[in-house]
């Protein structure tokens, strides 16, 4: 421990410094913006869209909001990875980890709506709007990492449609419940993102799109004709995108990397702090609760 006075000792034994993590409600490094300046994001009661043309960036920001979850002591990771092989290295870490197994998928969306609902009830109860970081119940960072996959692609049609219907849900009430939801895509189109499951993330990223209607509809309409236009930032510049924050205007800016040999390192360290562990079988992964 320190104080103004440098490690304290104790009988002569070698100081130690303790390590703690980091906190989901702490402001975390997003990247830079066009004038070096760091774009930084709380990850706390908001929900997060990212898209844009493969290659642009996407992962590449997902795995850094994860690291930035992994790391925090008091958050849940709860990982859909429809590719299976973008979120495979947190694995050791996460709580939930779900592949492109759409039953699975569904089978845990109804886990995580279940346990909205109980902390609803708890907030109720207490007279409450939203959970804080005094009260001691962890924040779920619950991230789909292709959403097009479940939302269009992976089961049958009706398995899809109540993959959105409890999606939506999950991204409507779970801000104040201290369920963060952040999900990717690579088509970013209409039937992947209705309008009605897009207005509800808070934070838009729009990464290099091929056309002005696909920056739309992640950012919203009438940026593009606003000059806010994902199409504009040259295929090269990959992990550049759009970043709109709730009631602003887009800002560009570079979204931060991490390499593999990065990842790892965290994954390692985030694996000493953690003090849950990940569970696989279908039946664990909701944490446990306090009474509020
Ligand atoms: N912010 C960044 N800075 C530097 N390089 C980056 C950045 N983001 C991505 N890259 C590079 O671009 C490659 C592709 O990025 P990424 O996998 O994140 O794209 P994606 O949009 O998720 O693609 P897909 O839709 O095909 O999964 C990365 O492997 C990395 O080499």
């Amino acid at each position: 421990m320190f104080n103004r006075r440098g490690p304290r000792r104790t009988g002569g034994a070698t100081p130690t410094i303790p390590v703690s993590g980091l906190s989901i409600y702490d402001p975390m490094h997003f990247g830079i913006d066009e004038n070096g300046r760091q774009v930084r994001v709380r990850l706390a009661y908001k929900n997060i869209i990212a898209g844009g043309e493969p290659g642009s960036g996407k992962s590449s920001l997902v795995n850094t909001i994860v690291a930035h979850g992994a790391l925090s002591t008091d958050c849940r990771l709860w990982l859909f990875d429809g590719k299976q092989v973008e979120l495979d290295p947190w694995r050791p870490v996460a709580d939930v980890f779900v592949g492109n197994d759409m039953e699975r998928a569904l089978y845990r969306l109804a886990q995580l709506q279940h346990e909205l609902d109980i902390r609803y009830a708890m907030l109720r109860k207490a007279g409450r709007r939203k959970i804080t970081r005094d009260d001691g119940l962890d924040v779920i960072l619950f991230v789909i990492d292709e959403l097009a996959l479940f939302s269009a692609t992976y089961g049958t049609k009706e398995q899809r449609e109540d993959f959105i219907r409890i999606l939506r849900d999950i991204v409507a009430r779970g801000r104040a419940a201290g369920i963060i939801t952040v999900a990717a895509t690579q088509r970013p189109s209409a039937d992947i993102i209705p309008t009605s499951l897009r207005d509800l993330f808070g934070y838009r990223v729009a990464f290099r799109c091929t056309t002005d209607s696909s920056s739309d509809i992640i950012l919203s309409v009438g940026w593009a004709g606003e000059g806010y236009s994902a199409k504009t930032i040259d295929p090269l510049s990959v992990g550049v995108g759009w970043l709109l924050a709730e009631g602003g205007i887009p800002q560009r800016f570079k979204a931060a990397y991490l390499t593999d040999a990065d990842i790892r390192a965290i994954v390692a360290h985030a694996r000493s702090i953690r003090t849950h562990y990940p569970d696989d079988d279908g039946t664990a992964g909701v944490p446990a609760l306090v009474t509020v």
